[in-house]
C-alpha cells in the first residue's frame, strides 16, 4: 500500500500531512509514552512497534475510503521535518458528524500544537465533507485537552463513559461538540454607520447582501460552497455578497458575480426575486435574491470554491444557510 492523495494542510507552524511508512518510528518514540498514552482510548500501553506500521496502513485505507483522516503532525526543527503528534477525525456511521481525536509527543507540550493542528482539521472538514457536527471527549481528569477542545470552539455536551485500553478498562469523560457556527465563526457582520450609533445596546446591525440564482437553460439553479476559511465555510448559498457603501444591490451583484464566477450580467437581466429577512447570533441579514438567465461567460469557480447545478427539488439535499431555507421553498414552487 501507498499513502493517499491527500494535499497536506498547512498552519502557521505546523503541516498535517498522511502518516508515512518512514514516521513509524519516531510515531512509536512518541507514544509509547505512558504520559501520552493515558490520554487515548484506543493505544494500548506498552505500545508495541509493529503496532505502529499497522496502524498507518489502516489510517491509509480509511483516507481512500473516506471514513476518517488521521493525519502527522510536523514541524520543523532545524531545518528538518519532525513529527510532533497525530490528530484525526473519523466519520459517524451515518456521516453527519466526525469525532475528533489528538496527541502530542511530551517533548512538544505547551507550545499550542493540538489546538493550532485541531482547528485546522476542523475548518477542513467543515468546509469539504458533509457534516454538520464534530464531536470529541477528554478524560475528565485531563484538564489540559478539554481547554483545547474548549479554544477550537467545541462546546461542553455532558459526561460519558468511555473503555480506555490503556488503562484496562472505561474512564468518566466529559463530551463536546460544535458545528459551523463555533467552528468557523458566525458571519462577520459589517461595521454598523455612524447613525446606528444611538440605536439601544442589543441592536444588532443590518447587514445588506444580494443574491442571485442563477438558472441554466435546463432550469438548474447554481449553488456556491462557502470555502474554507469563510465564516460557515462548507454550506451552499446562492452566488452573491454584501453590498459596499455607496453601491447599489445590483451593482453588487454585477461585481460580485464577475469575481467570483468570472461572468457578466447586467442589471436589466437580474429580475428581483424575493428576499431574506433573518436574525444571525450577531446581525440581522437582509437579503434580496434575484433570478438570472442570462449571462456573458462560462461560469468559472474563480476561488476554488465547488460549484452545483442543482435541479429545483433536489436544492433540499444541499446543506444552505439558515437564512435560505424559505427561499428555497419559493424557488422550487416556481421554478
Ligand atoms: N452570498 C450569500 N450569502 C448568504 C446567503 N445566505 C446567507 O445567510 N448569507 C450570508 O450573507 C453574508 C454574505 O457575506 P459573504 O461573506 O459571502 O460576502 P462577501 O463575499 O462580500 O464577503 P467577504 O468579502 O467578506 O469575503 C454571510 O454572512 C453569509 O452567511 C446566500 O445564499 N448567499
Amino acid at each position: 500500500m501507498t499513502p493517499p492523495d491527500f494535499a497536506p494542510l498547512r498552519t502557521e507552524r505546523l503541516v498535517l500531512r498522511p502518516l508515512r511508512a518512514e514516521d513509524a518510528a519516531a510515531l512509536h518514540r512518541l507514544v509509547n509514552d505512558w504520559e501520552v498514552a493515558k490520554t487515548l482510548a484506543r493505544v494500548p500501553f506498552p505500545y508495541p512497534r509493529d503496532l505502529a506500521d499497522t496502524w498507518i496502513a489502516s489510517t491509509w485505507a480509511q483516507i481512500a475510503a473516506g471514513e476518517a483522516w488521521h493525519l502527522a503532525i510536523v514541524g520543523e526543527e532545524n531545518g528538518e521535518e519532525v513529527l510532533v503528534g497525530c490528530v484525526g477525525l473519523t466519520l459517524s456511521r451515518d456521516r453527519s458528524a466526525a469525532e475528533l481525536g489528538y496527541w502530542v509527543g511530551r517533548r512538544f507540550w505547551g507550545h499550542g500544537v493540538a489546538p493550532e493542528a485541531a482547528a485546522r482539521l476542523c475548518r477542513w472538514a467543515l468546509a469539504h465533507l458533509d457534516i454538520a457536527t464534530i464531536r470529541a471527549s477528554a478524560l475528565k481528569d485531563n484538564p489540559r485537552s478539554q481547554a483545547v477542545l474548549r479554544r477550537i470552539g467545541l462546546r461542553p455536551a455532558g459526561e460519558g463513559r468511555r473503555t480506555f485500553l490503556s488503562r484496562g478498562g472505561p474512564m468518566p469523560v466529559l463530551l463536546f461538540e460544535g458545528g459551523r457556527e463555533a467552528i468557523t465563526g458566525d458571519p462577520v457582520p459589517a461595521p454598523p454607520p455612524a447613525e446606528t450609533a444611538a440605536a439601544p445596546a442589543d441592536a444588532k446591525p443590518v447587514l445588506l447582501v444580494a443574491a442571485v440564482a442563477l438558472v441554466d437553460a435546463d432550469g438548474r439553479v447554481l449553488l456556491a460552497r462557502r470555502p474554507e476559511g469563510k465564516p460557515l465555510a462548507g454550506l451552499w448559498e446562492f452566488p452573491g455578497g454584501k453590498v459596499q457603501p455607496g453601491e447599489t444591490p445590483e451593482a453588487a451583484l454585477i461585481r460580485e458575480l464577475k469575481e467570483e464566477l468570472d461572468i457578466d450580467v447586467s442589471a436589466a437581466c437580474l429580475a428581483p426575486f424575493t428576499f431574506a429577512s433573518h436574525g444571525y447570533e450577531r446581525f440581522h441579514l437582509l437579503m434580496p435574491l434575484y433570478l438570472c438567465r442570462r449571462w456573458n461567460g462560462a461560469v468559472r469557480a474563480v476561488e476554488g470554491q465547488a460549484l452545483a447545478w442543482v435541479r429545483p427539488q433536489k436544492l433540499g439535499a444541499y446543506a444552505m444557510p439558515p437564512a435560505d431555507k424559505p427561499l428555497v421553498a419559493m424557488l422550487r414552487d416556481f421554478l
